[in-house]
């Protein structure tokens, strides 16, 4: 093992090396590229690979060819599903090259709806480590867990499994969606696979049928209180920090999201995927929905089905939108009526309103107490209907036919995940309201040919804006996530859309351009950060946006191009090492550079 100290060479080659020395790492899915069938033999031997893989140098289209057809010979989503995670645990960039090319493909099965069943069975369809597990009686010891993980540390995800999607409380079962999210940071943003870390905390689930069942592999233990959870995360968010400075924290599928996001948000890089990131994408093709309806902004109003943190957290910064485009905070905050599951959210309810409720609770209501949805519309007439509110099917004939009676072109999100949870799927909106339905939908639906035309639905989905909030975060190093930086996120996702995207009508730009956007979102959310003087990246204030963008491209981990990196890595190793053993090993002398020593003993 003398040879692995030579050098501190690429971080494949580290990842080699703990391959050889049996470290705990050589079991974490996420960094191994080492067994690449596009790897040459050089890198073979050097990786001591060579003779571990078949012999074929294969090109990225053979090696997709095969994916594809595997992929096509799994019958369901939840085996495609699994191919995919054993791809991304045994050859990292080939999953990462077929997810990149296949971006819209691939996404409904790594991500929404998918990842919902993946959740749902997590502790069933169990087979290997994803990410790091977090219990309540870890208290004391998070620091030290910490160390466990292998990697250095740029961005996690981190939820406590209470809300999973509009599934409810899957207990540790969540870790299906930071492992996700955060395979979109990478596919989409470009964030290095090693550099992500999946973070599921274990603090016990109110749901009793994960208590029963016998493969549940969480604390059996019924879920901690606010207080407990304040301290454990007060503990964790100093952890992590110390651990990793720099570290970009997004929180993730919490049940009641506010008081973290109140505590830690000044203090910490973190936001709030579900209330911040949801509330900046959906603003962001809201932007373009209300150019398209032909109604100015002040005449809009807003029924939102479900006043949770995700409803609230969109209505929220579309009243921002509202005051930019002239409104007065309090004109803006009164175009929205909020649905719960009591009834319409009023001041005089009767019940006792949760805090976030409160902003947009109705004190107008002369004592009336609405309970349906339908005969709110016909009192409201909105140009606007939302759903978050995790009921499947809500926005049934009816109200659509409602919400096309009352406006040309009325804005309709269903945005609840997964698909079994939207307010309404593409087809009926399009049916029920003669194709005039300005749409989009959290998780993702067909096409639809309607009047002669093709449509294609928006995707208003959070994965537009977060991986360009994390990675400007990054690479800006600043110290808090501004509201600034998260609006700026939902402009310029408005902006990011072709003229060719513009003249067809759509409320969001293609999926399959989603690198180009995140750099676009990215640079906003840098120059956001510029300008409130939370970045600490002063060498890229005074770059212009062209020299940004390509600052921020060039930063972008392309799983394309690491087969070549690796190439031309261990081609320079080997070259230095054979000018001299000294050049390479700076001190470290053993006399043989690595490479030839993994080629001469393993061949
Ligand atoms: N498209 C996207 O990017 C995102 C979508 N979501 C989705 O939004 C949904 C809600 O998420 P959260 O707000 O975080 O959950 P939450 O649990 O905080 O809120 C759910 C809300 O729906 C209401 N509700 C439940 N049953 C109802 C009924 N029968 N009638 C009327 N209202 C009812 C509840 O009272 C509550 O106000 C989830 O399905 C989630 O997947 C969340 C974040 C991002
Ligand atoms: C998309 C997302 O973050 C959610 O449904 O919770
Ligand atoms: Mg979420």
């Amino acid at each position: 093992m003398a040879s692995l100290e030579l050098v501190q060479p690429h971080a494949n080659i580290k990842q080699s090396q703990h391959t050889l020395t049996s470290s705990p790492s050589r079991h974490i899915s996420t960094t191994n590229g080492d067994y690449d069938t596009a790897n040459p033999p050089e890198v073979r031997k050097y990786l001591r690979t060579y003779g571990l893989i078949p012999p074929a140098i294969e090109s990225y289209e053979t090696q997709a060819q095969r994916c594809l057809k595997l992929l096509a010979m799994k019958p369901t989503p939840i085996e495609k599903y699994q191919y995919l995670t054993h791809l991304r645990a045994t050859n990292v960039h080939l999953f990462y090259r077929l997810l990149s090319d296949n971006i819209k493909e691939l996404t409904p099965l790594i991500y929404t709806p998918t990842v919902g069943e993946a959740c749902i069975r997590w502790s069933e369809l169990y087979t290997q480590p994803e990410g790091l597990y977090l219990s309540y009686s870890d208290r004391g010891n998070l620091h030290s867990i910490l160390n466990n993980w292998p990697h250095n540390v740029e961005i996690t995800v981190v939820t406590d499994g209470s809300r999973i999607l509009g599934l409810g409380d899957l207990g540790i079962n969540g870790m299906g969606i930071p492992v996700g999210k955060l395979a979109l940071y990478t596919s989409c943003a470009g964030i290095k696979p090693d550099a992500t870390l999946p973070l599921q905390l274990d603090l016990g689930t109110n749901n009793k049928a994960l208590w029963e069942d016998p493969l549940y592999m969480g604390s059996r233990m019924p879920k901690i209180s606010a207080e407990e959870e304040r301290d454990f995360l007060d503990e964790l968010m100093a952890a992590l920090t110390e651990k990793w400075p720099g570290i970009v924290i997004q929180f993730e599928d919490f049940k009641n999201p506010f008081p973290a996001l109140e505590r830690y948000r000044d203090t910490y890089t973190c936001f709030n995927d579900d209330v911040q990131g949801t509330g900046a994408v959906i603003v962001g093709g809201f932007i373009n929905a209300v150019k398209a309806s032909g109604v100015p902004a002040k005449d809009h109003r807003a029924v939102f089905l479900g006043a949770g943190s995700a409803g609230v957290g969109v209505a929220k910064q579309i009243v921002e939108y509202f005051i930019k485009e002239g409104l007065t905070e309090d004109e803006a905050r009164k175009k929205f009526w909020f649905v719960d599951s009591n009834g319409l959210v009023t001041l005089d309810r009767g019940d006792k309103l949760a805090e976030h409720k409160v902003y947009f609770a109705r004190d107008d209501n002369e004592g009336k107490q609405i309970q349906s949805l339908s005969r709110l519309i016909e009192f409201v007439k909105p140009t606007i209907l939302m759903g978050l509110s995790t009921i499947g099917g809500a926005f049934n004939k009816d109200i659509l036919q409602k919400m096309a009676r009352l406006n040309d072109r009325p804005i309709i999100f269903p945005l609840s995940n997964p698909s079994s949870k939207s307010e309404c799927t593409f087809e009926e909106a399009i049916r029920h309201t003669e194709g005039q339905a300005l749409f989009a939908s959290g998780s993702p639906f067909p096409s639809l040919e309607f009047g002669g035309k093709t449509l294609t639905p928006g995707q208003g989905n959070n994965m537009y804006v977060f991986p360009g909030i994390g990675l400007g975060a990054i690479l800006s190093k600043a110290v808090s996530i501004t509201q600034d930086m998260i609006y700026a996120s939902a402009e310029s996702l408005s902006t990011s859309l072709t003229p060719d995207e513009v003249a067809a009508g759509w409320l969001y730009p293609d999926i399959r351009r989603i690198r180009e956007v995140s750099v676009i979102v990215t640079r906003g959310v840098i120059r956001a950060a510029q300008a409130n003087g939370v970045d600490r990246e002063i060498a890229i204030r005074g770059l212009s946006d062209e020299q940004l963008d390509n600052y921020i491209r060039d930063r972008m981990y392309d799983p394309f191009k690491e087969t070549e990196n690796v190439e031309d890595e261990v081609a320079q190793l080997i070259a230095t090492a054979s000018g001299g053993a000294q050049a390479v090993t700076n001190g470290h002398a053993h006399g043989t550079a690595n490479g030839t020593v993994g080629r001469s003993a393993h061949l």
